[in-house]
């Protein structure tokens, strides 16, 4: 078993809401590892980075997205951080992977706007610029597909569907 496609990029690309509109379309189910880690963990992503910090979260991350690549054969969204760790960019070398690009300014206000991101508290703008510029080489090394996010949702989510020749 295996994803139909997973997405990664950074916080704000879109992973969450477009992974669900590709699944949606295509008429399989929609997985998220961070949805899977809190019902897992019974707390939320925020509640787990203060009580048991990054590393911790990171641990069961791991773990997470390897069961999900196993089990899962619908859409699959990452974390934005879960291709730090080695040993899943390996794993994701077996998977058809995009890549969700997306510029800082689009990142920051989307992010702003949303939930809380615990790795974002205080400086957004300054995180999130580091972090994208850290990570860039790592998610390109894993995705098949780059697709820019830099308009509506559901045009993400058709130049995804049109990819995988759907
Ligand atoms: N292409 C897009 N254009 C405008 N807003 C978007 C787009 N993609 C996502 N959003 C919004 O940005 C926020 C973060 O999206 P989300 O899917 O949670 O991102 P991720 O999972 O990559 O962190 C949400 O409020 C979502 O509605
Ligand atoms: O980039 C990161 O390190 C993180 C991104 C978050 O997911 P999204 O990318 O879906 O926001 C979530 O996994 C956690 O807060 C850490
Ligand atoms: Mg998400």
């Amino acid at each position: 078993m295996s994803p139909v496609v997973v997405l990664v990029g950074a916080p704000g690309s879109g992973k969450s809401t477009v992974g669900r509109l590709v699944a949606d379309t295509l008429g399989v189910l929609f997985r998220d590892s961070d949805a899977d880690i809190e019902a897992a963990a019974g707390q939320q992503i925020s509640e787990i980075f203060v009580e048991h910090g990054e590393p911790h979260f990171r641990a069961l991350e791991k773990a997470a997205v390897k069961e999900a690549l196993a089990a899962h054969d619908g859409v699959l969204a990452l974390g934005g951080g879960a291709i730090l760790d080695a040993d899943t960019r390996i794993l994701l070398k077996e998977h058809r992977v995009a890549f969700l690009e997306v510029t800082l300014a689009d990142a920051a206000s989307r992010v702003g706007l949303n939930r809380d991101r615990p790795l974002l508290l205080g400086n957004v703008r300054g995180t999130l610029l580091k972090l994208m510029d850290e990570r860039r080489p790592l998610y390109e090394e894993v995705a098949v597909l780059t697709v820019r996010t830099d308009r509506e949702p559901e045009e993400v989510a058709a130049e995804i569907v049109e990819s995988l020749g759907k």
